[in-house]
């Protein structure tokens, strides 16, 4: 019997987390690299502009952080939504093809970086999987709701789904490996993509991460038991987690979490420091600053998360840093510039 795609591509989410020793990394932030480079996103559709002005920029960043050692890359479409860029005059097509873009740029950089580097000898890359961001409705108003989960008294549970529903359906068509639900911040917003997963049959595995605000509840104050109680029901979430929230917080949401569900946990904090939405700029951290974020990221691996990266404010020399850290623990050896995936010895 053949196999379904539903099977095929968890099944090449699961190979992925036990090459990489049990654990697989995610990419750091995607829009701080692209400001490194010069990138100007202040703007409504943040670093969603990009795949407007500067495309060959967005594959360039995929491409470091697959030199860095990421296992898993994470698409431009953050805060590409469609409303979005109707509201820049653009077409509905034109956005359609935006979407697409920022999975095909980051399938090219996957497909070129593997193509590079699969016949070198004793390389320590896996190949990298291809997971489409779909950012929460809050990161679409651009006004830093995806940390308060206040999205005001109109905002129900169709109108959810019908700003999710067509993103969704172009994201899937358009061959990522996986799906990304980033900084949700509330239940309903939760329960709205768990709907449009089942409606609309989606056949590829999707991890959902909240974001939270002071370490102990989602970032809307509610808890987390009521957000991964409706998240059990379903076969459609493979991995849940936590995206966009200070390290200082992540060891003990894993710990709650690993009661609350059984399902494998993501983790990819941000560096600590807080998105002022109004400013539209970074604060400086309250809490965080002696640890070194790979340091906690050996702790967050310890715990039994099974997909580990970075946030906003992380970098590919973050994502480096944990790669290596985590190579050391598993006993991989290096060769070359950074090694990861092949067990000393097996070499
Ligand atoms: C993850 S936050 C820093 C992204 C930007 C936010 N949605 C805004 O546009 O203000
Ligand atoms: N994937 C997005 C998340 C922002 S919270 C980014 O890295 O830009
Ligand atoms: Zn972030």
């Amino acid at each position: 019997m053949r196999m379904g795609i539903k099977t095929q591509k968890v099944l090449l989410l699961e190979e992925l987390i036990e090459k990489a020793g049990g654990c697989a990394v995610v990419d750091g932030g995607f829009a701080t690299q692209l400001e490194k480079h010069g990138a100007s996103i202040n703007d409504p559709l943040w670093s969603a502009l990009c795949l407007i002005k500067n495309p060959q920029l967005i594959k360039k960043v995929h491409l470091e952080y697959l030199e860095a050692g990421a296992d898993i890359l994470v698409t431009s479409s953050y805060q590409a939504t469609l409303p979005g860029f109707l509201s820049r005059g653009l077409s509905m097509e034109e956005g359609e093809r935006l979407l697409q873009k920022s999975v095909k740029l980051a399938l090219e950089a996957r497909d070129k970086f593997w193509e590079a580097i699969e016949n070198v000898p004793e390389h320590r890359y896996n190949r990298a999987l291809v997971a489409a961001s779909i950012g929460s409705y809050g990161a679409y108003l651009a006004d830093g709701s995806e940390y308060s989960g206040r999205y005001g008294s109109d905002v129900n549970l169709d109108k959810l789904k019908d700003f999710h529903r067509r993103r969704l359906q172009v994201l899937v068509e358009a061959g990522p490996d996986l799906l990304a639900f980033e900084t949700i911040p509330n239940k309903l917003e939760t329960q709205a993509c768990l709907e449009l997963l089942d409606e609309e049959d989606i056949q590829i595995p999707s991890w959902i991460c909240f974001s939270s605000v002071d370490g102990e509840h989602a970032a809307s104050g509610e808890s987390f038991k009521e957000c991964l109680d409706i998240i059990n029901k379903s076969n459609k979430v493979n991995v849940v987690g936590i995206n966009c929230t200070p390290p200082h917080f992540i060891e003990n949401l894993i710990s709650k979490f690993r009661e609350l569900t059984e399902k494998p946990i993501v983790v990819y904090p941000n560096s600590g420091e807080v998105w002022d939405g109004r400013d539209k700029r970074w604060l400086p951290s309250k809490c965080f600053g002696d640890g070194k974020f790979e340091h906690y990221a050996a702790r967050w691996r310890d715990l039994g998360a099974k997909l580990i990266g970075g946030c906003c404010r992380t970098t590919p020399s973050t994502i480096q840093a944990i790669s290596k850290t985590y190579r050391d623990l598993t006993g991989l050896k290096t060769t070359g510039r950074q090694g990861r995936g092949v067990k000393e010895g097996e070499a």
